[in-house]
Parts: C-alpha cells; structure tokens; sequence
C-alpha cells in the first residue's frame, strides 16, 4: 500500500488527464490503467463557460482522488492562488506545487517550490511538490512537512527517461515519505526502472496519451509498475565485474 498523508493507494501510477485525442480514448486510458489518482492542470479547468468541453467529462470523479497541479505559476504566490481555486472546485484531494522557473526546459524554481509547498502546508493542503532531481533540495522539502515528494526524471513531455539515476537513487535512500517519480517519462522500461530503484510510485502522461495507441501503453505502464515494484522488493542480485557460472561444479565429483 502507498500512503500518502491520511489517502492509502494500492495503485503506484499516478495518471495525467491532458494531451489525450478525444475524451474517449482517454476514459479508457483512465480505466485501463486501474490509477486511484488523476492529476490536471488546474489553468485547463473551465470555470468560466459551461459550454465549453469538461476534460473530465467522461470521468467518474467519485472513483478517484485528484491531483490538480499549479502549472502556470511563476512563482509561490501565484501557485498558492492557483491551489486555493482548486481546492474551492472541490476536486482537490491533494496538491502538486509545480512552480516553472525555465520555460524551455520547463525545470522548477526551487526556491518558489519550497516558498509555495511551505504556505500550502501551513495552510493545511495535502502538498506533493515537483522538483528537479536535486537531493538537498528534496531533502528540505521533506523537512517543511511535504507529504511526498516528486522528482522529475527528465523534462516534462520529453520521454527521456531518468536521466540522472545516481541523484534519484540518493533521494529515495534518504526519503522517509513517499517518492513518485514525476515527468520525463517515455516507455514502460523508464517506469519499471523508476520502481526498481525504489520509487513509491510514477507520476505520468504524456507517455500514455501520446502513445500509439493509449489503452495499451496505459496498460504497459501498469504492469511496468507493478513488474518494477515486485522487483524490488524481491531484491535484485550484485553486479559484478566479471562472470559467475550459473551452474556451479564445487562439490560436483567428477566421476573419476
Ligand atoms: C500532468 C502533469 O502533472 C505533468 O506536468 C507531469 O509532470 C507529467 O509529465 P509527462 O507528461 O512528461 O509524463
């Protein structure tokens, strides 16, 4: 079970809304992947026209909780009002802070990140912030009371992968709340390693709804999860430098 402040989840994979071909295809995505846990931009909610298509239309909200995300803010301020307004849509179980410092690379600003995740906490929000891979900044966050925290592995929308394992490895070692690795994601294979490093979980979208076909890429990424988590809490054996007979012949007589 992942626990994350007083919600409990059997699923690890944390699913985007956005990007999908039409509504359709995203349920089934949505469904498919059998994600307790929906994130949005809180900046593509229509609070404005009711005529205009719901992104979440086709969704049975009361099935699962909601991760809107502060996309859009440039600093804590403007996140801070940007959480305040989902919370008041009511479709708010928790928060990504996500405040953008670089508009090219789409990397967060980690000082508006810890400004916005320390307001957010003192006022009560359930807070999982996106941050760059950087281990002390991850550790401070956690410090301020973060209820997970959510390094990315590469670029939002780049499908790289994880880029620099070594610093995710570091962040999950000193970690004592949930880590769910968040954006770059590109292939099941990058999910399953996130979770054999040891990630509590996966945060991602692109991959699935820009996939070919999104039902089974959604599909993919659940069994990648789960394949990755079973993994590791199996233990995978040492590397070694050189080769070690799988069939050993000590103590086999030769017959002689
Ligand atoms: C939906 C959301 O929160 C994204 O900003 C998130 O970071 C996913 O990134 P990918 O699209 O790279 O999976």
């Amino acid at each position: 079970m992942l626990k994350i402040g007083s919600f409990q989840f059997s699923s690890r994979l944390f699913l985007g809304t956005g990007k999908y071909p039409n509504f359709d295809i995203q349920k089934q995505a949505v469904d498919v992947s059998e994600t307790e846990v929906l994130t949005f931009s809180v900046r593509r909610m229509n609070i404005y026209d009711a005529k205009q298509p719901n992104f979440l239309e086709k969704i049975e909200v009361e099935n699962y909780k909601f991760l809107p995300n502060t996309a859009g803010a440039k600093d804590a301020e403007e996140a801070v009002r940007i959480a305040k307004l989902a919370n008041a849509s009511g479709l708010c179980d928790m928060v990504k802070v996500e405040v953008i410092g670089c508009q090219k690379t789409l990397l967060p600003d980690p000082v508006e990140t810890l400004k916005a995740t320390e307001i957010l906490l003192n006022e009560g929000y359930t807070v999982l912030p996106y941050t760059s891979d950087d281990v002390v900044l991850a550790r401070k966050l956690e410090e301020l009371g973060a209820h997970a925290i959510m390094p990315g592995a590469s670029p939002i929308g780049s499908g790289q992968g994880i880029i620099n394992p070594l610093n995710l490895q570091f962040i999950i070692e000193q970690a004592r709340v949930p880590v769910i690795v968040d954006a770059g994601i590109g292939s099941p294979a990058d999910a399953a390693f996130a979770m054999e490093l040891g990630a509590d979980g996966v945060l991602l979208n692109t991959a699935v709804s820009g996939a070919g076909d999104p039902g089974k890429m959604a599909e993919a990424m659940k069994l990648a999860i789960q394949s990755g988590r079973l993994g590791y809490e199996a233990g995978r054996i040492e590397k070694k430098a050189y080769a070690n007979p799988s069939s050993p012949t000590e103590g086999i007589s030769s017959g002689s």
